[in-house]
Protein backbone atom coordinates (compact mmCIF):
# COMPACT_ATOMS: atom_id res chain seq x y z
CA UNK A 1 0.00 0.00 0.00
CA UNK A 2 1.09 3.86 -0.35
CA UNK A 3 1.91 5.18 2.59
CA UNK A 4 3.35 8.64 1.25
CA UNK A 5 0.67 10.17 2.25
CA UNK A 6 -0.08 9.20 6.29
CA UNK A 7 1.87 11.17 8.92
CA UNK A 8 5.62 9.34 9.74
CA UNK A 9 5.35 7.57 13.31
CA UNK A 10 7.79 6.68 15.21
CA UNK A 11 8.30 5.54 18.90
CA UNK A 12 9.53 8.80 19.79
CA UNK A 13 5.91 10.89 18.24
CA UNK A 14 4.23 8.30 20.39
CA UNK A 15 5.99 9.64 23.20
CA UNK A 16 6.13 12.86 23.04
CA UNK A 17 3.01 13.37 21.39
CA UNK A 18 1.89 16.56 19.78
CA UNK A 19 3.26 18.93 22.28
CA UNK A 20 6.75 18.40 19.63
CA UNK A 21 4.35 19.98 16.85
CA UNK A 22 3.77 16.70 15.77
CA UNK A 23 0.33 15.41 14.48
CA UNK A 24 -2.38 13.22 17.34
CA UNK A 25 -0.57 9.80 17.42
CA UNK A 26 -2.88 6.85 16.33
CA UNK A 27 -4.34 4.07 18.76
CA UNK A 28 -5.93 1.32 17.83
CA UNK A 29 -7.49 -1.05 20.45
CA UNK A 30 -7.05 -4.58 19.20
CA UNK A 31 -8.10 -8.21 20.40
CA UNK A 32 -5.79 -10.34 18.94
CA UNK A 33 -2.28 -10.85 16.98
CA UNK A 34 -4.64 -11.12 13.53
CA UNK A 35 -6.03 -7.28 14.30
CA UNK A 36 -2.83 -5.78 15.88
CA UNK A 37 -1.04 -7.16 12.53
CA UNK A 38 -3.55 -5.27 10.73
CA UNK A 39 -3.36 -2.41 12.57
CA UNK A 40 0.63 -2.05 12.56
CA UNK A 41 1.06 -2.99 8.57
CA UNK A 42 -1.61 0.44 8.26
CA UNK A 43 0.89 2.29 10.24
CA UNK A 44 -0.95 2.68 13.78
CA UNK A 45 1.72 4.36 16.06
CA UNK A 46 0.12 2.53 19.17
CA UNK A 47 -1.48 -1.12 19.29
CA UNK A 48 -3.78 -1.56 22.80
CA UNK A 49 -4.82 -4.94 23.53
CA UNK A 50 -7.88 -4.74 25.02
CA UNK A 51 -11.32 -7.74 25.65
CA UNK A 52 -13.99 -4.84 24.02
CA UNK A 53 -16.92 -8.03 24.64
CA UNK A 54 -15.70 -7.92 28.41
CA UNK A 55 -15.83 -4.32 29.39
CA UNK A 56 -14.37 -0.76 28.45
CA UNK A 57 -10.78 -1.62 29.39
CA UNK A 58 -10.66 -5.17 29.54
CA UNK A 59 -7.49 -6.97 29.22
CA UNK A 60 -6.91 -10.00 26.42
CA UNK A 61 -5.69 -13.38 27.69
CA UNK A 62 -1.55 -12.89 28.82
CA UNK A 63 -0.56 -15.25 25.95
CA UNK A 64 -1.61 -12.54 23.53
CA UNK A 65 0.74 -9.99 25.06
CA UNK A 66 3.42 -12.35 24.86
CA UNK A 67 2.55 -13.25 21.19
CA UNK A 68 2.40 -9.28 21.00
CA UNK A 69 5.65 -8.88 22.19
CA UNK A 70 7.32 -11.63 19.65
CA UNK A 71 5.71 -10.63 16.52
CA UNK A 72 7.68 -6.84 17.35
CA UNK A 73 5.46 -4.87 15.52
CA UNK A 74 6.39 -1.52 14.73
CA UNK A 75 4.33 0.47 17.14
CA UNK A 76 4.28 1.10 20.68
CA UNK A 77 2.29 -1.53 22.85
CA UNK A 78 -0.81 -1.02 25.03
CA UNK A 79 -2.28 -3.18 27.44
CA UNK A 80 -5.66 -2.18 28.93
CA UNK A 81 -5.83 -3.46 32.25
CA UNK A 82 -9.45 -3.20 33.14
CA UNK A 83 -10.51 -1.74 36.72
CA UNK A 84 -8.97 -2.54 39.84
CA UNK A 85 -10.26 -5.82 40.43
CA UNK A 86 -7.88 -7.07 37.46
CA UNK A 87 -5.75 -4.59 37.50
CA UNK A 88 -4.18 -4.82 40.45
CA UNK A 89 -3.20 -8.76 40.00
CA UNK A 90 -2.51 -8.12 36.34
CA UNK A 91 -0.09 -5.43 36.09
CA UNK A 92 3.27 -7.40 36.95
CA UNK A 93 2.40 -9.53 34.76
CA UNK A 94 2.32 -6.89 31.57
CA UNK A 95 6.08 -8.26 29.84
CA UNK A 96 8.75 -5.53 28.93
CA UNK A 97 8.04 -5.02 25.56
CA UNK A 98 4.76 -2.99 26.36
CA UNK A 99 5.24 0.72 27.44
CA UNK A 100 1.48 1.51 28.24
CA UNK A 101 -0.51 0.15 30.73
CA UNK A 102 -4.52 1.93 30.68
CA UNK A 103 -5.98 1.21 33.98
CA UNK A 104 -9.92 2.21 34.57
CA UNK A 105 -10.97 4.25 38.08
CA UNK A 106 -13.88 2.76 38.03
CA UNK A 107 -15.47 3.02 41.81
CA UNK A 108 -13.40 5.29 42.97
CA UNK A 109 -15.18 7.22 44.23
CA UNK A 110 -12.26 10.16 46.06
CA UNK A 111 -9.07 11.50 44.93
CA UNK A 112 -7.76 9.47 47.75
CA UNK A 113 -9.25 5.91 46.68
CA UNK A 114 -7.75 6.32 43.01
CA UNK A 115 -4.13 7.14 43.89
CA UNK A 116 -4.34 4.23 46.53
CA UNK A 117 -5.22 2.04 43.48
CA UNK A 118 -2.38 3.55 41.49
CA UNK A 119 0.01 3.22 44.46
CA UNK A 120 -1.03 -0.57 44.33
CA UNK A 121 -0.11 -1.25 40.68
CA UNK A 122 3.41 -3.27 40.33
CA UNK A 123 4.55 -2.39 37.04
CA UNK A 124 7.33 -3.54 35.16
CA UNK A 125 9.84 -0.46 35.31
CA UNK A 126 9.72 -0.47 31.75
CA UNK A 127 6.06 -0.17 31.13
CA UNK A 128 4.46 3.34 31.59
CA UNK A 129 0.69 3.90 33.56
CA UNK A 130 -1.91 5.57 31.23
CA UNK A 131 -4.41 6.56 34.21
CA UNK A 132 -7.67 6.69 32.20
CA UNK A 133 -10.38 8.98 33.48
CA UNK A 134 -14.15 8.68 32.12
CA UNK A 135 -16.50 11.49 30.78
CA UNK A 136 -19.31 9.15 32.02
CA UNK A 137 -17.99 9.24 35.37
CA UNK A 138 -21.69 8.99 37.20
CA UNK A 139 -21.97 5.57 35.49
CA UNK A 140 -18.82 4.61 36.11
CA UNK A 141 -18.90 5.86 39.73
CA UNK A 142 -16.04 7.88 39.81
CA UNK A 143 -14.31 11.39 40.35
CA UNK A 144 -14.60 13.23 36.77
CA UNK A 145 -11.74 14.57 34.41
CA UNK A 146 -10.78 17.31 35.86
CA UNK A 147 -10.26 15.54 39.53
CA UNK A 148 -8.24 12.72 37.70
CA UNK A 149 -6.40 15.24 35.66
CA UNK A 150 -5.56 16.86 38.52
CA UNK A 151 -4.13 13.93 40.50
CA UNK A 152 -1.91 13.12 37.81
CA UNK A 153 -0.84 16.38 37.64
CA UNK A 154 0.14 16.37 41.61
CA UNK A 155 2.02 12.84 41.35
CA UNK A 156 3.71 14.38 38.78
CA UNK A 157 2.82 11.82 36.27
CA UNK A 158 2.94 12.02 32.52
CA UNK A 159 0.01 10.39 30.90
CA UNK A 160 -3.75 10.90 30.89
CA UNK A 161 -6.52 8.80 28.40
CA UNK A 162 -10.16 9.80 28.79
CA UNK A 163 -12.84 7.11 27.19
CA UNK A 164 -16.24 6.96 28.06
CA UNK A 165 -17.21 3.94 30.39
CA UNK A 166 -20.23 2.75 28.73
CA UNK A 167 -19.94 1.56 24.75
CA UNK A 168 -23.75 2.51 23.89
CA UNK A 169 -23.60 4.11 20.57
CA UNK A 170 -23.13 7.57 22.86
CA UNK A 171 -19.52 8.99 22.37
CA UNK A 172 -16.74 11.26 24.24
CA UNK A 173 -18.90 14.27 22.77
CA UNK A 174 -22.01 12.89 24.73
CA UNK A 175 -20.93 13.26 27.39
CA UNK A 176 -18.43 16.06 27.88
CA UNK A 177 -18.74 19.79 25.48
CA UNK A 178 -16.03 21.09 23.19
CA UNK A 179 -15.34 23.75 25.49
CA UNK A 180 -14.56 21.68 28.90
CA UNK A 181 -12.70 19.07 26.39
CA UNK A 182 -10.36 21.84 25.11
CA UNK A 183 -10.07 23.46 28.82
CA UNK A 184 -8.85 19.79 29.82
CA UNK A 185 -6.58 19.20 26.68
CA UNK A 186 -5.17 22.70 27.54
CA UNK A 187 -4.62 21.70 31.49
CA UNK A 188 -2.66 18.86 30.84
CA UNK A 189 -0.71 20.87 27.98
CA UNK A 190 0.36 23.56 30.19
CA UNK A 191 0.73 20.70 33.05
CA UNK A 192 3.49 18.73 30.16
CA UNK A 193 0.73 15.95 30.80
CA UNK A 194 0.52 13.74 27.39
CA UNK A 195 -3.21 13.61 26.63
CA UNK A 196 -5.35 10.71 24.70
CA UNK A 197 -9.27 10.97 23.76
CA UNK A 198 -11.01 7.98 23.01
CA UNK A 199 -14.86 7.15 23.48
CA UNK A 200 -16.35 5.79 19.97
CA UNK A 201 -14.66 8.41 18.73
CA UNK A 202 -15.47 9.04 14.72
CA UNK A 203 -13.45 10.78 12.52
CA UNK A 204 -16.27 13.79 12.39
CA UNK A 205 -15.94 14.15 16.49
CA UNK A 206 -12.66 14.18 15.53
CA UNK A 207 -12.74 17.37 13.53
CA UNK A 208 -14.84 18.95 15.35
CA UNK A 209 -13.02 18.67 18.33
CA UNK A 210 -9.84 19.95 15.96
CA UNK A 211 -11.71 22.54 14.91
CA UNK A 212 -12.13 23.76 18.63
CA UNK A 213 -8.05 24.38 18.54
CA UNK A 214 -8.26 20.93 20.87
CA UNK A 215 -5.20 19.01 19.91
CA UNK A 216 -4.58 16.09 21.47
CA UNK A 217 -1.66 14.33 21.50
CA UNK A 218 -2.85 10.74 21.15
CA UNK A 219 -6.25 9.83 19.83
CA UNK A 220 -7.65 6.32 20.73
CA UNK A 221 -10.11 4.59 18.57
CA UNK A 222 -11.70 0.74 18.26
CA UNK A 223 -15.33 0.84 17.86
CA UNK A 224 -15.03 3.23 14.48
CA UNK A 225 -12.36 0.81 12.72
CA UNK A 226 -13.45 -2.04 14.38
CA UNK A 227 -17.02 -2.57 13.67
CA UNK A 228 -16.82 -4.82 10.85
CA UNK A 229 -13.71 -6.59 12.13
CA UNK A 230 -12.26 -9.70 11.84
CA UNK A 231 -13.05 -10.33 15.22
CA UNK A 232 -16.91 -9.71 14.69
CA UNK A 233 -16.88 -11.71 11.83
CA UNK A 234 -16.37 -14.74 14.00
CA UNK A 235 -19.08 -13.68 16.15
CA UNK A 236 -21.43 -13.42 13.58
CA UNK A 237 -20.62 -15.94 11.43
CA UNK A 238 -21.49 -18.85 13.22
CA UNK A 239 -21.82 -22.50 11.13
CA UNK A 240 -25.62 -22.39 11.16
CA UNK A 241 -26.34 -25.59 9.36
CA UNK A 242 -23.54 -25.02 6.69
CA UNK A 243 -20.87 -27.49 6.40
CA UNK A 244 -17.82 -27.49 7.58
CA UNK A 245 -15.84 -26.91 4.66
CA UNK A 246 -18.33 -24.01 3.41
CA UNK A 247 -18.40 -22.72 6.68
CA UNK A 248 -14.66 -21.91 6.58
CA UNK A 249 -14.18 -20.88 3.15
CA UNK A 250 -17.37 -18.29 4.32
CA UNK A 251 -15.33 -17.22 7.07
CA UNK A 252 -12.06 -16.25 4.86
CA UNK A 253 -13.88 -14.64 2.48
CA UNK A 254 -15.50 -12.57 5.02
CA UNK A 255 -12.55 -12.15 7.00
CA UNK A 256 -10.79 -10.88 3.71
CA UNK A 257 -14.06 -8.16 3.12
CA UNK A 258 -13.80 -7.20 6.51
CA UNK A 259 -9.91 -6.73 6.93
CA UNK A 260 -10.34 -4.52 4.13
CA UNK A 261 -12.80 -1.93 5.25
CA UNK A 262 -10.91 -1.91 8.72
CA UNK A 263 -7.99 -1.35 7.12
CA UNK A 264 -9.63 1.55 4.92
CA UNK A 265 -10.62 2.89 8.33
CA UNK A 266 -7.76 2.69 9.70
CA UNK A 267 -6.01 4.62 6.75
CA UNK A 268 -9.20 7.25 6.82
CA UNK A 269 -7.89 8.16 10.62
CA UNK A 270 -4.15 7.92 9.98
CA UNK A 271 -5.03 10.46 6.42
CA UNK A 272 -7.61 12.61 9.12
CA UNK A 273 -4.90 13.07 11.50
CA UNK A 274 -1.67 13.83 9.85
CA UNK A 275 -3.50 16.80 8.82
CA UNK A 276 -4.12 18.33 12.27
CA UNK A 277 -0.65 19.52 13.74
O1 LIG B 1 -8.33 3.36 24.12
C1 LIG B 1 -9.23 3.56 23.30
C2 LIG B 1 -10.43 2.74 23.25
O2 LIG B 1 -10.11 1.40 23.13
C3 LIG B 1 -11.41 3.23 22.25
O3 LIG B 1 -12.46 2.32 22.06
P1 LIG B 1 -13.82 2.83 21.37
O4 LIG B 1 -13.47 3.63 20.15
O5 LIG B 1 -14.55 1.57 21.03
O6 LIG B 1 -14.53 3.64 22.39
Amino acid sequence: MNHSYLPRIVRDDVLNGAQGGASPVLLVSVRSIQEAQLAADCGAGVIDFKEPSRGPLAPVAESIWKAAVEASFEATLSAALGEADTAIGLAAQVPAGFRFAKVGPSGAHSTAALAELWEQLQLNPDVELVPVAYADHDAAKCINPHQVLDLVIRQHRSRLLIDTFVKDGRGLLDHIGLDELSQLVQRAREANVWIALAGSLCIADMQEIAGQGCLPDCVGVRGDVCKNSVARTHVTMKPNGLSRDATESGLVLGERRMGRLCRARIEAWLATLGQLV
